[in-house]
């Protein structure tokens, strides 16, 4: 079976030469209050950023009480989104045209009431930029997580809608992405950044058979579901964590808060 590796090097602030995987980011900032860490993932993510409607909103907003020393304007046009796309019930007219006169890119799916503005973002990610190469693309999602609960469901369920492109969910507090079942996983830990706190969840489908090494509570091939045992509170042990399993997985790590 491949091996897919993991690693979350997007929250370093600057990626060493010799990781693996070598990705390139994209950004989609969605309509919660910005990570703490939105300004280094902006920079990973130079090559392009979203924001889900009123995430714009956010970025124009948070983004310079992010930057405390920095001019409020200055900070605004240096953080242009290159995309804002939604059915844009939640940006604002003065911060639409704001960035309308910047230059960005604003597209309106009102029509569209049976997908979210997360799930918009990354179909246009996936469909409408020829030039980015997608196979090393990784997508860090920001204010994902936390907040209101189908929201949360919503922005997870992306995960399994788009699981054949990289995906990462982010709050301040922690980080979640899929572990296809078709892949063997090594998760590298950045014990800096992440960690100790983690979990491995079957939320699609129960698990039959799941082995994992490196955890203080390792699965030896062992049933996960709802409704039975599911790895909650699990504590890191080595800086490689590796999964194999017969259903997808959601790992969850937590966030430093020195990051
Ligand atoms: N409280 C929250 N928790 C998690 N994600 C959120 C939350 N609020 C918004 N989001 C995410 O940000 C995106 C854009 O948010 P926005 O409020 O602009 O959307 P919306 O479609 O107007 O939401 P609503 O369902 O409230 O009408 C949403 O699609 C969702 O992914
Ligand atoms: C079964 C079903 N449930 C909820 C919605 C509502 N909905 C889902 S995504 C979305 C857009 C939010 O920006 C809205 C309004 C629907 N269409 N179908």
């Amino acid at each position: 079976m491949e091996l897919m590796y993991h690693s979350s090097t997007f929250l370093l602030p600057s990626i060493p030469a010799d990781s693996k995987p070598s990705l390139s980011y994209a950004l989609i900032v969605l309509n919660q209050r910005l990570p703490r860490f939105t300004p280094l993932l902006w920079k990973h993510a130079a090559q392009l950023s979203l924001c889900a409607d009123g995430g714009a909103n956010r970025v124009f907003d948070e983004m310079p009480d992010l930057l405390p020393n920095e001019d409020p304007q200055e900070v605004r046009i240096r953080y242009k989104p290159d995309v804002i796309k939604g059915d844009m019930d939640s940006i604002r007219t003065e911060v639409q045209d704001f960035y309308l006169n910047l230059g960005t890119n604003i597209l309106d799916e009102s029509h569209d009431q049976d997908t979210t503005d997360l799930h918009k973002c990354v179909a246009y990610i996936r469909d409408f930029t020829p030039n980015l190469d997608k196979s090393n693309l990784c997508i860090l999602v920001a204010g994902a997580l936390g907040g209101r609960f189908d929201h949360e469901v919503g922005n997870i369920n992306i995960l399994y809608l788009f699981s054949n492109m990289r995906i990462v969910l982010l709050s301040d507090d922690c980080l979640i992405h899929l572990l296809p079942k078709t892949h063997l996983h090594e998760i590298h830990i950045l014990p800096s950044v992440e960690g100790p706190e983690c979990g491995l969840v079957p939320i699609g489908t129960p698990s039959a058979n799941t082995t994992t090494t490196g955890l203080q509570w390792n699965l030896a091939d062992t049933e996960m579901r709802f409704g039975g045992l599911i790895s909650t509170s699990n504590i890191l042990r080595e800086e490689k964590v590796t999964v194999r399993s017969d259903s997808d997985l959601l790992w969850t790590v937590s966030i430093r808060k020195l990051t």
